[in-house]
């Protein structure tokens, strides 16, 4: 089946079809669903990335599903060191994603459906869709209690969230995406959602936590399949148009040109850390020493995901002021960052070689800082 996507320069793009076609002439009659291939967050973040930026979507709106594996995805202007666990997350090869909408943090996995609702800026409406999810809920299952909140979460019996919500608004096209909890690994969702790291200070948004439950849990038979078959339903009801729900490749580049740089960007460092906005951390360690307890402070300034200042404190006969104000100006500059910090204080290291005590102080301090990362 062809599905004519118009372009904004005006080219039609056919979906399932390997050539895009010249010359605009849209048969899209009045809305299309989508549905991704790909289980890879950022693929899935550039495919709204590159229908956002290239597709007109005057009178011809589109639903877009999608599904990850185990990922967290921040909101465009948070912090990920005060919303997630990522020490936790990078042993359990969970990934982290920054995506271009603001609003808080949630954690994805197979067992929950994404939904993105593309439409012109006139007629983006958030609640509209959310409610059309409700419709498709009860046309499935008419008992269930599922209502939209005023903060755009979707409540299971008035109390359990099973959907959370965030768009983007560009100049002429705008998009509101939300999840839907469907079979969820709850245990994950929670661990990976709680950070560990604390006298973190900072402007970014914060998320709002909330009790969450899975559909599946309230009425095993709503699996994801069921629960996007109905969507989709409902949405080609609304917009008149056949339900058929097309599968799409996000690294097909004939049908999406450009595509695979824009998922690869969102992989950066520089976009997931570095646009963090400006934080500082202030801990406390105690160490052990000739059996009594010393205490290293340190205060660390960061910047678009830098070192910016640093401040390791630590008592002069345990580990002299010299090496401190060494350490605090090797790390200026360097990213926030476990790895980073280790290469950088095992060259340092280095400098002092055959001094065993100093070696291991500083495997102490530094395996405490690198813990804060
Ligand atoms: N997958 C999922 N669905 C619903 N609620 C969740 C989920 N994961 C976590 N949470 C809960 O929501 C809060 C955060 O709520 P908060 O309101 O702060 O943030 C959101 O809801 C953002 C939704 C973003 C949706 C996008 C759609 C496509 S890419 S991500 C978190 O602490 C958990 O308690």
């Amino acid at each position: 089946m062809l599905i004519p996507f118009s372009l904004k320069n005006g080219f039609q793009l056919l979906c399932n079809h390997k050539v895009p076609v010249a010359g605009f002439k849209n048969t899209a009659k009045s809305g299309l669903i989508l549905q991704s291939i790909s289980n890879d967050v950022y693929q899935n973040l550039a495919v709204e990335d590159w229908i956002h930026d290239h597709l007109n979507l005057e009178g011809k709106p589109i639903l877009f599903f999608w599904r990850n594996s185990a990922s967290v995805v921040i909101g465009r202007h948070q912090n990920p060191w005060q919303e997630s666990n990522l020490n936790l997350m990078r042993e359990k090869g969970i990934k982290l994603a920054r995506r271009r909408s603001g609003g808080g943090t949630v954690y994805h996995d197979m067992g929950n459906i994404n939904l993105t609702f593309f439409t012109t800026k006139n007629k983006y409406d958030r609640m509209e869709n959310l409610k059309l999810i409700v419709r498709a809920l009860n046309a499935v299952k008419p008992q269930l209690d599922v209502q939209a909140t005023k903060r755009f979460d979707l409540l299971l019996d008035g109390q359990f969230k099973i959907s959370g919500t965030a768009s983007k608004i560009g100049r002429t096209t705008a998009y509101h995406h939300c999840t839907l909890l469907c079979s969820t690994d709850g245990t994950s969702l929670s661990s990976v959602l709680k950070s560990p790291y604390q006298g973190i200070k900072s402007n970014a948004t914060a998320s709002t936590p909330a009790v969450v439950k899975n559909l599946l849990e309230k009425d095993p038979t709503l699996t994801c399949d069921v629960l996007m078959n109905a969507i989709a339903a409902e949405y080609a009801a609304c917009h008149q148009i056949d339900g058929h729900i097309n599968l799409i490749n996000p690294t097909d580049e004939i049908q999406f040109p450009g595509i695979n740089s824009r998922a690869k960007e969102l992989q950066t460092w520089e976009w997931i850390y570095g646009k963090t906005p400006k934080f500082s951390v202030n801990a406390t360690f105690n160490v052990l020493h000739e059996q009594a307890h010393l205490e290293i402070k340190v205060s660390i300034d960061i910047k678009n995901g830098r070192i910016e200042i640093c401040n390791i404190q630590a008592p002069d006969h345990w580990l002299p002021l010299e090496i401190c104000d060494r350490l605090n100006s090797s790390f200026i500059g360097s990213k926030f960052c476990p790895i980073e910090a280790t290469v950088l204080t095992n060259t340092l290291l280095k400098t002092y070689p055959e001094d065993h005590e100093l070696h291991s102080k500083w495997s102490i301090l530094c395996e405490k800082i690198r813990g804060i990362m």
